[in-house]
């Protein structure tokens, strides 16, 4: 029994089996978070972009039935004023397993820290899953976006967002800065007076389980290379052990063989002759945008893979279009790339976009993949129509701008 989630009397949960295959019931209970911000925007759109897509293909044979669960600032004002996340969501998206969200916001410098982390955190959804692809006629600065065909594999348990840090001249900051210099002689802290101290912890095993599903995925989906993306050059025993750590799963684990004396590697022909490379974070972000056709897969620690979503997403057009997935080997939690975008939260203004392809992946994940294929044809559609939301609109010069839910009604209307 939940205190404030109501579990809809019909529907049935998703179950996940020994071997952690799901068994999806064709009347499958889903919880979702609004979320913050624009959340009560987008979140009411993709559930009906949803709901219209399943009852397209599968007529009545087939029904989500969404469960609301809370957490952010609507959490707070039912549970009370410093519950942001409340057990019962937490205990919903285990026992419930597969899952959708809405943006959550967190405070810059102090307040609470993110819900977002905490949300992957204890739930061990440690692979942020982001796919960026180009849809024909979205408006983009670069001059070939089509070239654009990535998926993101970004470490979401361990890096600095584990969140070990200490502000500055605090007794804790003076403490851990003490340690530093006198314990372990550390000399290059340049004011340890005035110093916040921050630490990244990045793991053998936490890299090994994250480079293992994005190769397995390139197996699985016949992609041409995994490139490992990293800072090993400053950062040797966190982001060059990453590197190192990767390439070591590709051999022992995949069979890879050195390609040209090394360091790249090589996937036996039938594992798909894929290729393992490496590259380092500075320089990946400025190949991405000269040579974007080279990379395809690609496995990278937590910040560099916040920031090459971003980065990735505005080279096909904005994270207005950018979806993801949070997993860990059972259960599931799909976002959208963005966040809150405060200033435009209960404006009818936003692109939907992020979070309807977050569902699709949601679809795809649950086998409902006629739905998926029904909501990405809807999508092409429409922005092939030149009928998209202002953050493409403003970038055209033929289009009609929709509203945010008149984007979704759009979508729906070219399910054929
Ligand atoms: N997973 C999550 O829940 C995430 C939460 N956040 C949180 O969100 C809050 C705000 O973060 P902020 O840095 O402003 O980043 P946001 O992603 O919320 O917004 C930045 C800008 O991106 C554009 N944008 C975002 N979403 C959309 C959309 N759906 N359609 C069109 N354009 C969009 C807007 O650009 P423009 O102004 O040009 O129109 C917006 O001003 C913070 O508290 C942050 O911590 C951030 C990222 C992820
Ligand atoms: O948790 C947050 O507020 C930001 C998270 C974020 O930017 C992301 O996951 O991409
Ligand atoms: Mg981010």
């Amino acid at each position: 029994m939940f205190q404030h989630i109501k579990a809809p009397p019909d529907g049935e949960k998703i179950l996940v089996n020994s071997d952690l295959s799901l068994t999806v019931p064709d009347y499958p209970i889903i919880p979702f978070i609004e979320g913050d911000g624009i959340g009560i925007d987008i979140t009411p759109v993709m559930i009906k972009v949803v709901d219209a897509a399943v009852y397209k293909v599968y007529g009545d044979k087939r029904k989500i039935f969404w469960m609301e669960m809370y957490a952010g600032e609507k959490s707070t004002k039912l549970y009370g004023e410093n519950i942001w996340l409340p057990d019962e969501t937490l205990q919903a998206a285990r026992e419930y397993v597969v899952s959708i969200k809405g943006p959550l916001t967190t405070p810059v410098s102090g307040g609470i820290r993110s819900i977002n982390v905490a949300l992957r955190q204890l739930l061990d959804l440690y692979i942020c899953l982001r796919p960026v692809r180009y849809f024909e006629g979205v408006p983009s600065p670069v001059k070939n976006p089509e070239k654009v065909d990535m998926v993101i594999f970004r470490e979401n348990s361990e890096d600095i967002y584990a969140g070990i840090e200490w502000e500055a001249e605090s007794a804790s900051a003076k403490k851990v800065i003490d340690f530093l210099i006198k314990e372990m002689q550390v000399k290059s802290i340049r004011f340890p007076q005035s110093s916040g101290i921050g630490i990244k912890p990045v793991s053998r095993e936490g890299t090994e389980r994250l480079v293992r599903k994005a190769i397995q995925y390139a197996i699985d989906n016949e992609r041409k290379s995994v490139t490992l993306v990293h800072k090993g050059n400053i950062m040797k025993f966190t982001e060059g052990a990453f590197k190192n750590w990767g390439y070591n799963v590709a051999m022992k684990e995949f069979g890879a063989e050195l390609l040209n004396g090394g360091p790249w590697m090589k996937l036996p022909e039938d594992k798909g002759g894929i290729v393992v490379k490496d590259v380092i974070a500075d320089a990946f972000l400025q190949q991405i945008l000269l040579r974007p056709d080279e990379y395809d897969v690609i496995a990278t620690l937590n910040l560099n893979g916040d920031y090459i979503s971003d980065a990735l997403a505005a080279q096909v057009g904005g994270i207005g279009i950018a979806p993801g997935a949070n997993l860990s080997d059972s259960v599931a939690i799909f976002e959208a790339t963005h966040g809150t975008a405060p200033k435009y939260a209960g404006k009818d203004q936003v692109n939907p976009g992020s979070i309807i392809l977050s569902a699709e992946m949601m679809l795809r994940h649950i086998g409902w993949n006629e739905a998926a294929d029904m909501i990405i044809k809807a999508m092409e559609k429409t922005i092939q129509d030149k009928m998209v939301t202002y953050d493409f609109a403003r970038q055209m010069h033929d289009a009609t701008e929709a509203t945010c839910s008149g984007f979704g009604n759009a979508m729906i209307a070219r399910m054929g």
